[in-house]
């Protein structure tokens, strides 16, 4: 009887977070949720901050609740969204609550930037894609706006790094969550002096660099006792970006590492983002990759995430909130029903038109872009939602032509992964949009990422090709094939007039 093994994932994203414990028996994963808990920003005076406390606070009661279910944990791991970070200063003084990266302080930041270092030499350098909240942007700001806090930072610890830190006083940067930050160059593998001291940014509290799978350390003492465990845990490093846990976790069976092949696979991570891309064996780094703003995200075992940034479902997540704030409050399943009971093809967005990016109306700006693009105002929610879903449809076909092209290959399978992979509707459009079959699942694939790259860290599995084996013998997944094309195909038309107007 193979031995089990008890992990635990602290997995927290933009919307939620979740201590999700996992059960593997060297064969299969067995996944149990023991906590789930809200995530959103504080507004304190004018800006907009994580709370850090209260969600190291949620990821302890995770920990007390499954040492309270005496589960032996072999070993925990945090993954967290991309780009934001805290600053310790002497002493172990965490400086301040960690920034949301929607708060509009980068406003004007990128064009600072280039002011300084050329637009093309950055990317040369990093492979990153341009987007106001990258964590080089936030910095420039602080930098910007004179903010004492660079003054007196030892560390800059990205947000898992800085759970890992409160969990284990180890100060050390995870390598795929640092690839978010757009001062790391993917082919040294280190940070970029050049950037740094081109923008006058202190390249001294930039940390070393550590593996996902690598260990990190073990629980304070003070956690141990306060959460009530017998014995203390050892943390490992997962891949602490959410979207590489994700990645890690699609259940394909084709191999990366070490292939000559171009992909024939690509995965979407669906939630508040859809992050869309290919797992290549190097960065691609060239003038397609710049002209259409793709990004080297890194991924495990020398992987890299050829990937975009896609609104993703914040586009339908903020317009409830909004007619929620207007007493006008619709579950997601009675969104989801309106929008297929809607007229298709009405209305068309570039789901990534800057206007969509903060919090706010959305509905609003919505309207405001069909407007500004001639095109009739969706006249109802369940429209407007539909409006969302389809043109996030045609974005991913978008974005798949171009990775064809990139890449020099033919994408076959979509695998949706996430959260938004149980948006049924969105899944059967996608499909639909880009002509190729969709598998969906599974949905919680960043904590079933981030438990079995402990797993291997611990030397329990042998390969990412068997860890993805596993995935796919442990979790179902829906297929998705694609339906009436043509019509599509016309409404591609129009979407491609607008994206590029
Ligand atoms: C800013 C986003 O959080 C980031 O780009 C994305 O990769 C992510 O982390 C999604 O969870």
């Amino acid at each position: 009887m193979a031995k089990t093994t008890d992990y635990l994932a602290l997995d927290l994203g933009a919307e939620s977070g979740r201590g999700m414990l996992g059960r593997f028996d060297g064969d299969r994963l067995g996944l149990e949720e023991i906590h789930r808990f809200p995530n959103g920003p504080v507004r304190m005076l004018d800006t907009l901050y994580w709370d850090l406390p209260r969600l190291f606070d949620e990821m302890k009661t995770a920990i007390r609740m499954t040492a309270a279910a005496k589960a032996s944990i072999d070993a925990i791991g945090v993954d967290t969204w991309g780009v934001d970070f805290g600053l310790i200063g002497r002493g172990d003084t965490l400086l301040g609550n960690p920034v949301h990266y929607r708060d509009p302080r980068t406003d004007g930041m990128l064009d600072a930037a280039f002011a300084r270092i050329p637009r093309e030499r950055i990317y040369e350098i990093t492979g990153l894609q341009f987007l106001p909240f990258n964590t080089v942007y936030q910095l420039l700001a602080l930098k910007t706006a004179g903010s004492p806090l660079l003054d007196v930072a030892e560390t800059l610890l990205m947000m898992p790094d800085v759970l890992g830190w409160l969990l284990t006083g180890e100060r050390a940067a995870e390598r795929t969550d640092s690839s978010t930050t757009q001062l790391l160059d993917p082919r040294t593998g280190e940070w970029s002096d050049e950037i740094c001291s081109a923008l006058e940014l202190p390249r001294s509290i930039l940390p070393r660099l550590i593996e996902p799978g690598s260990e990190l350390g073990t629980l304070r003492a003070s956690v141990v006792e306060e959460v009530g465990l017998a014995k203390t845990v050892t943390v490992i490093a997962p891949p602490t970006h959410d979207t590489a846990s994700a990645v890690v976790a699609v259940p394909t069976a084709s191999a990366t590492v070490g292939a000559d092949s171009p992909p024939d696979w690509c995965y979407l991570s669906s939630g508040t983002w859809s992050l869309l891309g290919v797992e290549v064996p190097r960065p691609v780094v060239n003038e397609e990759t710049y002209r259409y703003n793709f990004t080297n995200e890194g991924g495990v075992l020398g992987t890299t995430r050829l990937l975009k940034n896609i609104m993703g479902l914040w586009l339908v997540q903020e317009s409830r909130r909004t007619w929620a704030r207007a007493g006008n409050d619709l579950s997601y399943p009675q969104l989801m029903a309106m929008a297929m009971s809607s007229a298709p093809f009405g209305p068309l967005i570039d789901p990534d038109d800057p206007s969509f990016l903060s919090h706010g109306d959305m509905p609003a700006r919505i309207v405001a872009f069909c407007k500004k693009t001639g095109q009739p105002a969706p006249e109802s929610e369940g429209a407007l939602i539909r409006t969302c879903l389809e043109s996030l449809a045609l974005k991913y076909r978008w974005t798949i032509e171009r990775l064809e092209s990139i890449c020099r290959t033919k994408i076959k399978t979509i695998h949706i992964v996430g959260g938004g992979s149980q948006n049924t509707l969105l899944c059967q459009f996608a499909a639909d949009a880009c002509g190729r079959p969709v598998h969906a699942g599974p949905v919680e694939a960043t904590a079933i990422g981030n438990i079995l790259m402990q797993a291997l860290g611990r030397k329990r599995i042998g390969s990412l090709q068997q860890l993805r084996a596993i995935v796919a013998r442990s979790f179902p997944v829906t297929v998705f094939e694609p339906q009436n094309p043509r019509a599509w195909d016309d409404a591609n038309g129009r979407f491609q007039e607008l994206v590029k107007s």
